[in-house]
């Protein structure tokens, strides 16, 4: 390793992901191209702690959370939402409470314009994309592939999943799971639980 080469890796965050299922796999992959963060482990269940999460150690539970801020600054809730949301929620006031910094992570892949605004906690994956004013709360999942338009607002702790289209200045109420591939006419507001592939009218 070169003298350029030892820096670059030294100068990248330290990122622990707090749930091992699913959707952190999907993460880790997002935070593996923007290579930004070092990712120094996964925070699941107390079953878990030793396995790995794609080549990433389970090291530790929520109960561990408070002794890891001290060499990791930054951690991301990685549990998908799909019935209830009220574990991303639980872990995400944990991780504030100890001091874990959230911070916003976009994939290299997708577009977010320079005039949306997206609060701490939130991720946007592969191939999505949130355009000019949009709004987007703390602690969101705009999935892969997710359109969000102009003018949309999103409160917090919302999954807007695979392939959803959420058209220009539609009003996205707090804790809202929108399904893939559902989609919706302008201006109107969500809330609450919409089926893969709904029309909101
Ligand atoms: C990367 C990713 O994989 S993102 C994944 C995104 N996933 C999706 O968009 C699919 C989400 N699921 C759905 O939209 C629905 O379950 C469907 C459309 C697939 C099936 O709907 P239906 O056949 O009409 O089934 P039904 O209405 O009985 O609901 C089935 C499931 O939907 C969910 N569901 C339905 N209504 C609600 C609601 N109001 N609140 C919470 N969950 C609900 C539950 O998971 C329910 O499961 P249960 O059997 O444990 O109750």
């Amino acid at each position: 390793m070169n003298n350029k080469e030892f820096k670059i890796q030294n100068s990248k965050l330290n990122i622990i992901l707090i749930g091992g299922g699913g959707h952190c796999k999907s993460v880790v992959d997002v935070i593996e191209q923007q290579n930004i963060y070092t990712i120094l482990g996964i925070i699941d269940t107390k079953e878990n702690i030793g396995k790995k999460v794609l080549g990433y150690d389970v090291i530790g539970c929520d109960d561990d959370l408070k002794q890891f801020v001290s060499t990791c600054n930054y951690a991301l809730i990685t549990v998908g939402h799909i019935t209830s949301n009220a574990l991303r929620v639980r872990l995400f006031n944990l991780a504030k409470e100890v001091g874990f910094t959230l911070p916003v992570i976009i994939s290299p892949l997708a577009y977010v314009s320079k005039h949306a605004k997206l609060e701490e906690g939130t991720v946007v994956m592969h191939h999505a994309l949130v355009n000019a004013s949009a709004s987007v709360g703390k602690n969101c999942i705009i999935n892969s592939k997710a359109l969000v338009e102009h003018d949309v607002h999103i409160e917090e702790h919302c999954h807007i999943s695979t392939g959803a289209i959420i058209n220009g200045g539609v009003h996205v109420k707090a804790n809202t799971f929108y399904g893939s591939n559902a989609t919706c006419k302008e201006y109107v507001t969500i809330d609450g639980f919409i089926k893969a592939g709904s029309i909101v009218k």
